[in-house]
């Protein structure tokens, strides 16, 4: 990691520790209310892991699937930049969205990464590149669209990573641990990192 990325990631930090603390509180209008500052972000240990699997591919593209503020998002492009290849992330809110670019600009990552705001489950359909990386994490209940969305641009040797698959507790995220284990071609583990991540690869019987 360069000094800016470090940097970058201390202040990030800095708020998971305030946030973690703090008594929850619902923001007004709810989580989709436009006025929602919790960044619900992955911590250091699932951030550095996903760094490590999405570095160890050759020029990846790298999808991730809920942006919020930003900050699983700097561990992604940082391993984009060193792996050659591109991240090109998904967030439903413009201003979380806004917010993530000023700190991958911060960070010196922006070049590396396609932020899109909109709805993922649409946005996906529209990719034109295939896949060699998935990070999941938006809300739960979009788990297994996002999966039926991604599922056909996957390349082989794809890896594919979902949070909160252990907490909080979710039909969505249970769901989608039936439902990548299903798929044709996916070796799937359930790792105690952080919040659970299931952690799969693809890897096809007969590549197209
Ligand atoms: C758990 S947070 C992501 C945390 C982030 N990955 C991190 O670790 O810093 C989930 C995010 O998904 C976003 N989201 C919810 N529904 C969405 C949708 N349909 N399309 C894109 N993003 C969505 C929410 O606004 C929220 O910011």
């Amino acid at each position: 990691m360069d000094a800016k990325v470090t940097e970058v990631l201390e202040l990030y930090h800095a708020r998971i520790r305030e946030e973690r603390s703090a008594p929850w509180q619902e923001p007004p209008g709810g989580q989709d209310g436009g006025q929602d500052l919790h960044m619900y972000a992955i911590g250091p240990e699932t951030g550095q892991l996903l760094n490590i699997l999405a570095r160890s591919l050759g020029t990846p593209t790298i999808l991730e699937l809920g942006t919020s503020f930003g900050y699983s998002g700097i561990w992604l492009a940082e391993a984009a930049r060193a792996s050659g290849g591109r991240l090109v992330t998904m967030e439903l809110h413009a201003y979380k969205s806004a917010h993530a670019r000023e700190m991958a600009e911060r960070a010196g990552l922006a070049d590396w990464i396609d932020f899109r705001v909109g709805d993922a489950v649409r946005m996906i359909g529209e990719l034109p590149d295939k896949l060699d990386f998935v990070f999941v994490d938006l809300w739960k209940e979009l788990y297994v669209p996002c999966l039926e969305a991604f599922y056909p641009k996957l390349n082989p040797g794809a890896i594919l990573v979902a949070d909160n698959m252990l907490r909080p507790v979710s039909e969505g995220a249970r769901a989608y641990g039936r439902a990548i284990r299903a798929k044709p071609g996916i070796d799937s583990v359930l790792l105690p990192v952080g919040t659970g991540i299931e952690v799969s690869r693809y890897a096809p019987a007969n590549p197209a």
